[in-house]
């Protein structure tokens, strides 16, 4: 487990909205994730808005297309200086490949990182989608594709981390959202773990939203958090 483990989901439709919960966190306690809805409405500047008052951003858009348009997409994510930007296993080998391409050149890479199945999805949600295999089976195969292709490591929930650590090993990140504190209500989210529980199970690094951003007090959160985890170490 890194030092700092906490990857803050920053999921609010306004820059002031975002800048006003990063103001009541500490940099030295987490990171920052900055998703579809953020980036959509706010941009680069707020990335760039994030980094200057001290905080590491993981830029969540998911990128899922033909291969020379992700690649161009992680080369802009490398130019912003983020810390952590993923892509979508489902993209295939070339697909990820060309991510893995474009940020040869950079001074400074992010760590790139695959989605597998998305933590809001069931068994029964997969099946639908014409898979017949068990979720922790397609995670499997899609983490297997993702580090034969050369990728950092991949999105599950926590609930497969156990099988990934066995089978790729303690370098591969696993980063997993999924999150809730005790007590907390699940939300659209399915497959679910408290902090502890995630890191006991393997996880690089956890991605929390509204556990924090929709506490009454996020900073006290996240403490509440660290105090679990027995982090910063
Ligand atoms: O890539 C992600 O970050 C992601 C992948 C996934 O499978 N599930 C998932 O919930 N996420 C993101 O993680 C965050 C979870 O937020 P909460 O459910 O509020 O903790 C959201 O910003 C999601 O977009």
């Amino acid at each position: 487990m890194p030092d700092n483990p906490v990857i803050v989901a920053l999921d609010y439709p306004t820059a002031d909205a975002a800048l006003a919960l990063a103001g009541r966190l500490d940099p030295q306690l987490c990171r920052v994730k900055v998703g579809k809805e953020l980036f959509t409405a706010a941009g680069p500047a707020l990335v760039e808005a994030l980094q200057a008052r001290g905080f590491e951003v993981f830029l969540d858009l998911k990128f899922h297309d033909i291969p020379n348009t992700v690649a161009g997409a992680v080369r802009a994510a490398a130019g912003l200086g983020v810390w952590m930007v993923n892509v979508h296993a489902g993209g295939g080998r070339r697909m990820l490949e060309a991510a893995v391409g474009a940020l040869a050149g950079s001074s400074r890479p992010p760590l790139l990182i695959a989605v597998t199945v998305l933590t809001s999805m069931s068994e029964e949600d997969l099946r639908e989608t014409g898979c017949e295999e068990p979720i922790v089976e397609r995670v499997s195969r899609y983490a297997a594709l993702t580090a034969d292709c050369g990728l950092d490591g991949v999105v599950c929930s926590a609930q497969e981390a156990p099988r990934l650590r066995l089978e790729r090993g303690d370098d591969f990140c696993l980063v997993t959202p999924g999150i809730r504190l005790a007590g907390d209500s699940a939300g659209d989210q399915r497959r679910v773990l408290t902090p502890a529980d995630a890191i006991a199970a393997g996880s690089s690094y956890l991605v929390i939203g509204r556990s924090i951003t929709g506490a009454d007090d996020p900073l006290a959160a996240l403490e509440r958090v660290h105090r679990e985890l027995g982090t910063p170490a």
